[in-house]
């Protein structure tokens, strides 16, 4: 539950970035030497959303939507061209050296890990980095070892790591200061499937039972629907939706799709408030919206003129309405 709603706060948030265009022909490269040409890219357009202390948000969107700027910005690794953002009363950017001390970041393509050493020792390194007390280090690493399975890997160099095993250990190491927030950035990128489960039940459990809060960037919906109870949308640097997963499956949710395998012989059945979608001699497919028509209704007016044998009902899945949402807003 959310202690304070406004824990995160950014309003009017925008970023561009100037990137030089490049004109092909050697004429034009030389005289690029001395008239540089540049575009501007829009990654963030007024972004404004609150996020609240212990809550687990996915911040979704396609590829160049502007999540990593944002996350960039959250964190304090950048800077805005314009609006506020407040974390923890912290600004990120200007109070930096304070404010890392509170917030945990995983890139899940780049490492915070020496890639020579054990683990342990780059848990050491970090140790004297942020200024962590023994105490609380120690007490870090053994609860961090028991809830990640680290035991076996500590001592081992971060190149000999499976990919799994390394994920493991960089949530692991962005852990060892006690942060009160944590940004994961395609935290489950390229893990098989029981390290994908270890990764979410492992962040379930810290959100759980120690409140830290969770924006958690990802193109795996599979991800959001086991973590996020709350979504955050970002198409072309503007924010298209804010809600819960399940208004947003209220909105999409309705729609279903039914396959019902028969016995007999007729020709195809419309059904009125249902859409004929296919019709073989063993198999009708019908989509229809649970609003305007109920299963049971379609099942009994089909079994008036055919045996039914089987079944089979599909609602959309979570792919499925972002891609709509994306082409509502024609993204
Ligand atoms: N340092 C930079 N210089 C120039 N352009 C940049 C820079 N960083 C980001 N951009 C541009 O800003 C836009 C948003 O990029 P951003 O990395 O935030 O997107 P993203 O949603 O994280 O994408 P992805 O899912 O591919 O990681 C893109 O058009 C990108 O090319």
């Amino acid at each position: 539950m959310s202690r304070n709603k406004d824990w995160i706060r950014l309003e009017g948030i925008g970023k561009s970035f100037k990137v030089a265009t490049r004109t092909a022909g050697l004429k034009e490269a030389a005289k690029a030497l001395f008239v540089r040409k540049h575009t501007v890219v829009e990654a963030l357009k007024d972004i404004s959303f609150s996020i609240g202390e212990g809550e687990i948000v996915g911040y979704i969107g396609p590829n160049g939507a502007g999540k990593s700027t944002t996350i960039k910005i959250m964190s304090g690794i950048l800077v805005p061209d314009g609006g506020s953002c407040s974390v923890m009363g912290y600004t990120p950017w200007k109070d930096r050296t304070d404010y890392v001390r509170h917030i945990g970041v995983v890139f899940g393509q780049r490492s915070q890990l020496w890639w020579d050493v054990p683990v342990l020792d780059s848990f050491e390194l970090l140790r004297d980095i942020y200024k962590i007390p023994d105490a609380k280090y120690k007490q870090n690493v053994a609860m961090l070892t028991d809830m990640l399975d680290l035991e076996k890997i500590l001592q081992m160099p971060v190149r000999q790591l499976s990919l799994g095993q390394r994920m493991r250990c960089e949530i692991a190491a962005s852990l060892l200061h006690s942060p009160k927030l944590l940004f994961l950035d395609e935290p489950t990128i390229g893990l098989d499937a029981v390290s994908k489960l270890a990764v979410r039940n492992f962040i379930k459990t810290l959100n759980k039972e120690q409140g830290v809060t969770v924006i958690l960037t990802t193109h795996d919906m599979s991800d959001i629907e086991a973590l996020a109870s709350r979504l955050l949308m970002i198409g072309k640097g503007a924010l298209l939706y804010d809600g819960s997963l399940e208004e947003l499956r209220g909105r999409f949710g309705t729609g279903r799709t039914v396959t019902v395998d028969y016995r007999g012989d007729s020709g195809p059945i419309d059904i009125q408030g249902a859409t004929l979608m296919d019709w073989t001699q063993e198999r009708a497919v019908y989509s229809f919206d649970t609003e305007q028509i109920v299963l049971a209704d379609i099942v009994s007016r089909l079994s008036e003129k055919v045996e039914i044998v089987d079944i089979a009902v599909t609602s959309k899945d979570l792919d499925e309405m972002i891609v709509e949402l994306y082409e509502e807003h024609q993204i």
